[in-house]
């Protein structure tokens, strides 16, 4: 059974997990997806006596969370996913439908239900694959369900109470988890196991072969279609590769959210294959099966990623996407003359560009893609150019001296730039240019944050807010936008408040945003009933938060919050990449990092800020509030 070509099909796609389900997320991770998880707000609270059987009230509801989730991207963060996967378990006994227990005791009722019986585990599961087109939404939406049956022993009260004790059954479906130590009360499993763990892995591996590959006339005669289609059924996996294409090509795929695809394409006669890391069977000419080596195919992406990223940061900085805005297809020989670059060079740049998803490449020449105009154009609303400019020529050479920076511990500016920098600050506002450059950047990345800072708690209880080195504003206008009763101070360094002007959101109401120059660490703070420190405390060790955080401390009344806006790792620090990527570029160029909730928690805890919540909201900065008693 090869599942790869099938979840290759989704390797060049934004894809999003719409559960909080730890489980889900590492069975999809453990074969080599790669996707975002944005929990679902969707409350599971669909009338359950309106369905007639109780797999499609698993499967409305897989359906609510998804659609829940790729509406809020969509108009929320305005970052439309390519395809977003719910799901749903449920435990079905006696005609009964069990969820998560609400306590120790709705466990208890739950467990002693199953005693001894067999029961059924539903999961529904929808995949909607979403456009957006004139900036409406379309979705189509894919769903199915697995039914595994499974029986429990005939179990004692006590062993009952020890396991509820156990604390597992709480956030799992029918109050056990079949993959921990409830696996010790069942006595058998007929079906998929990985369906009651929560995600029918297998089925959707067949479902995204039908969605992708519906078999042919060709595979209905000959082949057996018994489960995921192997690759010898599939008559073109390479999309789009015609089928007299009788060499090996590599290829490589970057999607809008940046992630990377890299595999190879095989045609012999009519039958093409996609490798990408797993063995492959291959059929030759005399129909004869093959077996392709296999590649490991995760790291010869990590390999390639920084050819990647310097395709785009040097597309960028010859303002392609620019060139090529609001205008039809234009050749490379006239992109080189209008840039004023060589016609090879320039072509092998716009060939990898378009390999990599930034750009379309057709008979008539190069375009921009929706994404390129959105995010590559330098003047877009939600232009990365700026930010993209900065990890070119700022991060870029820092990342350079990265193993110095893991072998000392300390940052490498000197290494990078030649210089010592006494304060972090001072590298960049030594210079006019680097200033703008660096404010641009953080610019961008406020920008493109801001909805998601500004409404991941209801503020609107705060009449003012001051921003901590709240930079160009575009956090302060956002939430003036979002609380048209709250003003807010932007609080930062004389060098910055004097370039804000350049960076005023033009037509919009700017009254409620003052903006005062000075320094956080030296200066007093201007009165405020919220505070908010975004993407500041990662730039500092933990004794300069401490100094910082003291003097919040000492001005915030009872009543009064302080609002983080950070990368939050996971207590474990293993499953956030960007953040934990994020962390080593504090170290290249900072004395921070980025620091996990607990640590977040624990620093503000020691300057009486104690009911810490903090909201994951699926964007590049999560948020953290806490309202002082
Ligand atoms: C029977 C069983 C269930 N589960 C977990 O039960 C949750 C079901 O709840 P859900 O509502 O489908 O999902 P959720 O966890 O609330 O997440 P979300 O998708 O955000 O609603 C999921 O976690 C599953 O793994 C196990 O881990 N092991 C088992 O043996």
């Amino acid at each position: 059974m090869v599942l790869n070509p099938v979840l290759g099909k989704l390797v060049s796609k934004r894809v999003v997990l719409a559960s909080a389900s730890p489980r889900r997320r590492e069975i999809l991770t453990n074969v080599g997806l790669r996707f975002e998880v944005v929990p679902s707000w969707f409350k599971e609270t669909l009338e359950k006596s309106s369905f007639t059987a109780p797999y499609e009230y698993a499967v409305e509801t897989a359906k609510q969370k998804a659609l829940e989730v790729a509406n809020r991207m969509h108009v929320k963060h305005m970052r439309t996913p390519d395809v977003v996967i719910g799901a749903d378990t449920i435990v079905s006994v006696d005609e009964q439908i069990l969820e998560k227990p609400v306590d120790k005791q709705d466990a208890y009722r739950m467990l002693s239900r199953l005693n001894g019986k067999e029961h059924s585990v539903f999961t529904g599961v929808a995949i909607i694959h979403c456009h957006s087109k004139d900036n409406q939404l379309e979705m189509e939406i894919t769903d199915f369900y697995e039914e595994t049956k499974v029986k429990f022993s005939e179990l004692s009260e006590e062993l009952l109470w020890e396991y509820i004790d156990s604390g597992e059954p709480m956030d799992k479906a029918g109050g056990y988890g079949i993959q921990a130590l409830g696996g010790m009360l069942v006595e058998y499993v007929h079906g998929d196991f990985l369906n009651v763990v929560g995600f029918p892995l297998n089925h959707f591996c067949k479902k995204l072969a039908e969605l992708y590959y519906p078999p042919s006339k060709h595979n209905i005669q000959h082949k057996k279609y018994d489960s995921i289609p192997s690759v010898d059924t599939f008559e073109n996996l390479s999309d789009g590769e015609s089928s007299n294409f009788t060499e090996h090509k590599a290829a490589s795929k970057l999607d809008h959210s940046g992630m990377r695809s890299s595999g190879a394409a095989y045609t012999s006669g009519n039958t093409s294959a996609v490798r990408t890391g797993f063995t492959v069977p291959l059929e030759n000419q005399n129909g004869v099966s093959q077996s392709a080596s296999k590649l490991p195919s995760k790291i010869l992406e990590l390999m390639d990623g920084f050819r990647a990223s310097k395709a785009l940061f040097v597309a960028s900085k010859l303002k392609i996407f620019d060139h090529l805005k609001d205008k039809g297809p234009a050749k490379a020989v006239d992109i080189a003359n209008d840039v004023g670059t060589s016609v090879c060079g320039t072509e092998r740049l716009l060939d990898a560009c378009a390999s990599l998803g930034l750009l379309e490449k057709t008979p008539q020449g190069y375009s921009n893609t929706d994404s390129a105009n959105t995010y590559l154009t330098s003047d877009g609303k939600y232009s990365l150019h700026g930010y993209i400019i900065h990890s070119n020529d700022h991060l870029w050479p820092l990342f350079t001296n990265l193993e110095f920076a893991v072998k000392e511990g300390s940052r490498q500016n000197h290494r990078a730039f030649g210089k010592k920098a006494d304060d972090l600050f001072k590298d960049y506002y030594h210079s006019q240019e680097v200033n703008q450059r660096f404010m641009a950047a953080m610019h961008s990345i406020a920008h493109l944050t801001a909805r998601d800072v500004a409404t991941a708690f209801d503020l609107s209880q705060f009449k003012s807010a001051c921003d901590l080195g709240g930079c160009t504003g575009a956090l302060a206008y956002e939430l003036v936008q979002v609380y048209p009763n709250l003003k807010v101070t932007v609080f930062d360094l004389p060098e910055v408040i004097a370039n804000t002007s350049y960076f005023q959101p033009s037509g919009q109401h700017t009254a409620p945003v003052t903006f005062v120059s000075g320094d956080f660490f030296k200066d007093n703070l201007p009165e405020a009933d919220l505070y908010i420190l975004s993407r500041v405390l990662h730039d500092w060790p933990d004794e300069k938060i401490h100094v910082l955080l003291s003097k919040v401390s000492a001005v915030c009344r009872p009543g009064c919050a302080i609002l983080l806006a950070e990368m939050v790792l996971d207590d474990e620090k293993k499953n956030r990449s960007t953040a934990l990527l994020q962390s080593l570029n504090m170290l290249v160029q900072t004395e921070g990092k980025e620091r996990s909730g607990s640590e977040y928690q624990a620093l503000l805890k020691q300057h009486g800020f104690k009911n810490v919540k903090i909201r994951i909201t699926g964007n590049l900065l999560d948020v953290i509030l806490c309202v002082k008693t």
